[in-house]
């Protein structure tokens, strides 16, 4: 069992320059097998909080508990054994630059007491899942970025961890590159059904291969469930505005428009799964109403697998039949919901 039970966790930071509270009474449950996103501007807490995950950090309050266990109540030789459970991967990769590839990998296989032979066979399987067998002999100097996060995905996986805390493991990755590693993360949460934390920035990450989602801001949990329930509809500011900021779509490069553009009038933020009813249902309503709507973007997301269409209407200024048109477009299946000044820019 690795459901991550936390509970009202609080962490303070003492400076010089006075108190710092990263975390302030986050409470969330990750479920066993689930792929996980904690996201959150910088400074939300996400570091601290994935820290305090395997008490590299000790909390300053609150329970962290792992498959029923507290942290708190193990003892220092438990806390080791538990960690060995937990891999962690960075953005940075942090591999040895001295080392291969594979004794890289062979690297935590040593620290646990496996020999030599049996280390070199294990970590030659683990390079294979991750597709990097042939450049086993290689430096890390001489890989590209996807290549030197994959080698720290086998790393991570050498101890066969049940949960995996992935913190901001493809920032530093280019948007193709970072769509592949994704995939192999999702490989690997079907393929050992290991829990998978993914702590970033960017709601396209979230919405690539996470099912639940928290949005962390100021040290708190603004908002937490399920990613397309958080995408359809978000209730936080945080998570209006990352969502927002989440750019990538294939109908943008038609419908796209900058937002200078965005004029007076109110707007609404309609979604449906499947994009092309999009055009038909809001045709329609313009010739039932008679009335022009400026479609001020368009776009369609990949969300957990799923084609999400998403679009941002804007109505003409002063139109009374506002209410009417969202009764019109919820009747034919589309969510829609008022856009508030406050995610605008
Ligand atoms: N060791 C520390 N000492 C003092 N303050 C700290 C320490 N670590 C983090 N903080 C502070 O705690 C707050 C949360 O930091 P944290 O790194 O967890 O945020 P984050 O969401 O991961 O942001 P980023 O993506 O920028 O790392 C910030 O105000 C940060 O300055």
């Amino acid at each position: 069992m690795s459901e991550i039970m936390i509970e009202n966790l609080c962490k303070t930071f003492g400076s010089k320059d006075g108190r710092v509270d990263a975390l302030k009474e986050v409470s969330l449950t990750i479920g066993d097998g689930d792929i996980y996103g904690i996201i959150g501007m910088s400074g939300a807490g996400k570091s601290t909080l994935v820290r305090c995950m395997n008490f590299l950090e000790r909390p300053t309050g609150g329970r962290v508990l792992i498959g029923g266990r507290p942290l708190g109540s193990l003892s220092e030789r438990e806390l080791r054994r538990q960690r060995e459970r937990i891999g962690m991967i960075f953005q940075h990769f942090n591999l040895l630059m001295q080392k291969t590839v594979l004794e890289n990998v062979c690297f935590p296989l040593y620290i646990q007491g496996k020999r030599k032979k049996e280390a070199r066979k294990r970590a030659a399987e683990l390079l294979e899942l991750v597709g990097l067998e042939e450049r086993r002999k290689a430096y890390p100097s001489q890989l590209s970025g996807g290549q030197k996060q994959r080698v720290a995905i086998a790393r991570a996986l050498a101890s066969d961890p049940e949960i995996l805390l992935c913190d901001e493991a493809t920032s530093a990755l280019d948007p193709q590159t970072t769509s592949s590693i994704l995939e192999l993360l999702k490989d690997i949460n079907k393929r050992f059904g290991i829990t998978i934390v993914v702590i970033t920035h960017q709601m396209a990450v979230v919405r690539e291969i996470c099912t639940h989602v928290a949005v962390m801001k100021g040290g708190q949990v603004e908002e937490e469930g399920k990613v397309e329930d958080i995408f359809a509809h978000p209730r936080s500011a945080a998570a209006r505005e990352l969502i927002r900021s989440d750019r990538g779509g294939d109908m943008q490069e038609r419908y796209g428009r900058p937002e200078e553009e965005i004029r007076s009038g109110r707007r609404i933020r309609v979604v449906f799964s499947e994009n092309s009813a999009f055009e038909p249902v809001i045709a329609n309503m313009i010739l039932a109403f008679r009335e022009p709507v400026n479609i001020l973007r368009a776009d369609t997301k990949n969300i957990g697998g799923v084609a999400k269409g998403e679009m941002i209407l804007e109505f003409a200024p002063g139109s009374i039949n506002i209410e009417a048109m969202k009764t019109y477009m919820s009747h034919r299946g589309l969510e829609a919901e008022e856009v508030k000044e406050d995610v605008e820019q």
